[in-house]
C-alpha cells in the first residue's frame, strides 16, 4: 500500500494553534512540497539540501510580493513525521499571513489536509502503528498528568510491544497445537493441554488488567465532570464560587438567578475537574423552564459526580423530593450536600436521604468545602502509571472481544472437542490483537479513527 499512498496529493494545514501565539507553523507533506517551496523561498540553499535542515529566508507570492520572513524546515522522505517529503513553514503569528501562505500552496496544486490526515499517512507509511497514532490524539487531549504520561508511554510503543509479546505466545501455542494434530495418529503429544491452559490464563489476566484500567483511563483522559443540582435558591452558585475560589457566578436571594449552565474548571491532584452549575430545578408548567430542566436532567447520565444541594436549615419540600426521586437512577454517583449550616442543620431531613454520603457545608462562609473536594479526590483513585492504562474505546472493544474468544478457547480445550478448534479460536485472538495495532484493518475503520483527530494532526 505504501508506494501508492506516497504518490497521492500534496497536503497542507496549519499545525499550530492560530490564535494568540507569536509564531504559526504550517506543514506541507507530499511529492510537491519541496518543489513548490523552492520557487517561492528566497534561500537558494533550500532546494539543494539533501538532509533534514532548517533555513531562514523570505517567502514571496506569484507576483514576487513578500509574504513574510520565515523559517523553513525541510524533512526529506522517509525522515519526516509522515514518511513523505515534508516542509514546515514557521511564520509570524498572524492569521492573515498564515492564510496567504496556505492559499499560495493551494493555488500551486496542494490541497487542505483533512483532520488526522498527516498522522494517517504516518501510519500508512509504517512510521507508527494504530495504537501510537491514537496515543497522539490522547496526548493532545489529555486532561491529567497521568493520562499524559500514559499517552507518552503508548507513543513510545509500550502497549504495542506488550501486544506483540502476547501474540508471539499465542502463535507459538497455535503451532504446537497444530503440530499435535500432525502427530495425532502416532500418539505423540507435542504440547500438553495443561500448558495451553496455563498460557490462556496468563494472557487472560493481562487482558483483564487492561480492561479494568479503562474506566479510570477515560476519567484521567477527559477529566472529572461534577454537576451541581438542587432546587432554586439553595446556594448552588454560591457553592460553585466556593469550589472555584472566585466569584465566577452571580448569586442572589431571588430564586431563579441562574438561567443556563455555567461551567468552569480547576485542577485537583493534577486532574482537570469541571464543575457545572445549573438553573435550580423546580416543578413547573412553564415551557422554557421545562426545557431547561430537561437539559439539566440529561446531564445526570453524562457526568461523573452529582452534588445534590439542599437547604439544610429548612425541612425538605416537594421540590427537593422531586429531584431526589429523579436522582435515584444515578444513586451511585450522587452526594448529598446540606448547605446553609451556619443557619441551622435539621436532623430530621436525614431520614429521606438514604445511605449516600451526606456533607454539611456553608457555601456562603466557605465552611467544609474541602469535604467535597475530598470526595472528588476519591474518584481520582491512585492509579499506577507504570502499567498500561486503556482509555480508547476502540481498543477497549477489541480487548473485550479477545477476552471472550479466549474464554471460548479455554472451554473447547477443557471439553476436549479437538485441538484444531482451540487453534482456530486462538488465531481469532491473534487477529483481534492485530486489529488493535492496525496490522489488520480496513479503510472505513481507519477513516473513522482519523476523522476524529484535529486539523493539522
Ligand atoms: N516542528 C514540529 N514540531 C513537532 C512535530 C512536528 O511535526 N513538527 N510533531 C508532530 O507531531 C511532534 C514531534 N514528532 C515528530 C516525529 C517525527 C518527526 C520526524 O521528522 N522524524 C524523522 C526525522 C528525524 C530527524 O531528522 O532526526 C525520523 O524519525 O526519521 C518529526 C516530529 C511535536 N513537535
Ligand atoms: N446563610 C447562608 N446563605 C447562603 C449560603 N449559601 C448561599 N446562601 C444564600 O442563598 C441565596 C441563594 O444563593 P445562590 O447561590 O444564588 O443559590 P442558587 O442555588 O444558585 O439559586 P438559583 O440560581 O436561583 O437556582 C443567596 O442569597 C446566598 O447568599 C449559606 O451557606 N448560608
Ligand atoms: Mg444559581
Amino acid at each position: 500500500m505504501n508506494e501508492d499512498y506516497l504518490s497521492k496529493d500534496t497536503i497542507i494545514a496549519p499545525i499550530s494553534g492560530l490564535s494568540g501565539g507569536s509564531v504559526h507553523l504550517i506543514r506541507i507533506s507530499g511529492t510537491k512540497a519541496v518543489e513548490i517551496t523552492s520557487r517561492f523561498f528566497s534561500n537558494s540553499r533550500f532546494s539543494r539540501a539533501e538532509k533534514n535542515r532548517f533555513f531562514y529566508g523570505q517567502l514571496v507570492n506569484e507576483q514576487n510580493e513578500p509574504l513574510d520572513d520565515v523559517i523553513v524546515l525541510l524533512y526529506r522522505k522517509p525522515h519526516s513525521y509522515t514518511g513523505e517529503d515534508v516542509v514546515e513553514i514557521s511564520c509570524h503569528g498572524n492569521i492573515l499571513i498564515t492564510e496567504q501562505i496556505i492559499e499560495l500552496y493551494l493555488r500551486q496544486g496542494c490541497r487542505l489536509a483533512q483532520p488526522g490526515e498527516f498522522t494517517k499517512r504516518a501510519f500508512m507509511n509504517g512510521r507508527i502503528d494504530l495504537v501510537q497514532a491514537e496515543s497522539i490524539a490522547s496526548l493532545i487531549s489529555a486532561r491529567s498528568e497521568k493520562a499524559l504520561k500514559n499517552a507518552i508511554q503508548q507513543l513510545e510503543g509500550k502497549f504495542s510491544l506488550e501486544i506483540k509479546e502476547i501474540k508471539q505466545d499465542l502463535i507459538q501455542s497455535i503451532s504446537l497445537l497444530e503440530l499435535n494434530l500432525d502427530f495425532a495418529e502416532e500418539d505423540i503429544e507435542v504440547i500438553e493441554d495443561q500448558q495451553v491452559l496455563k498460557l490462556i490464563d496468563k494472557i487472560m489476566n493481562k487482558i483483564e488488567r487492561y480492561l479494568n484500567s479503562y474506566q479510570q483511563g477515560k476519567l484521567l483522559l477527559n477529566g472529572v465532570q461534577v454537576l451541581i443540582t438542587g432546587k432554586p435558591n439553595v446556594g448552588k452558585s454560591s457553592l460553585m464560587n466556593a469550589l472555584l475560589e472566585k466569584d465566577r457566578v452571580l448569586v442572589s436571594d431571588i430564586p431563579g438567578t441562574t438561567r443556563d449552565f455555567v461551567h468552569d474548571e480547576i485542577y485537583l491532584e493534577n486532574v482537570l475537574v469541571k464543575f457545572i452549575d445549573t438553573a435550580g430545578i423546580r416543578i413547573s408548567d412553564d415551557k422554557l423552564e421545562k426545557e431547561g430542566i430537561k437539559r439539566a436532567e440529561k446531564l445526570f447520565s453524562d457526568v461523573d459526580l452529582i452534588l445534590f444541594l439542599f437547604d439544610a436549615s429548612q425541612p425538605l419540600d416537594d421540590e427537593d423530593f422531586y429531584l431526589i426521586k429523579k436522582l435515584k437512577d444515578f444513586k451511585e454517583k450522587v452526594i448529598f450536600v446540606g448547605n446553609k449550616i451556619d443557619l441551622n442543620f435539621l436532623e430530621e431531613n436525614k431520614q429521606y436521604l438514604g445511605e449516600r454520603p451526606l456533607l454539611k457545608i456553608s457555601a456562603k462562609n466557605r465552611t467544609n468545602i474541602e469535604s467535597i473536594k475530598n470526595q472528588i479526590k476519591k474518584i481520582i483513585q491512585k492509579t499506577d502509571t507504570q502499567q498500561v492504562i486503556i482509555s480508547n474505546e476502540r481498543q477497549y472493544g477489541l480487548l473485550k472481544k479477545a477476552r471472550e474468544e479466549l474464554k471460548r478457547a479455554k472451554n473447547t480445550l477443557t471439553q476436549k472437542t479437538g485441538h484444531e478448534f482451540v487453534a482456530m479460536e486462538l488465531r481469532e485472538v491473534v487477529d483481534l490483537l492485530s486489529e488493535i495495532t492496525g496490522e489488520i484493518t480496513n479503510e472505513d475503520i481507519l477513516n473513522n479513527i482519523f476523522a476524529n483527530f484535529c486539523i493539522g494532526k
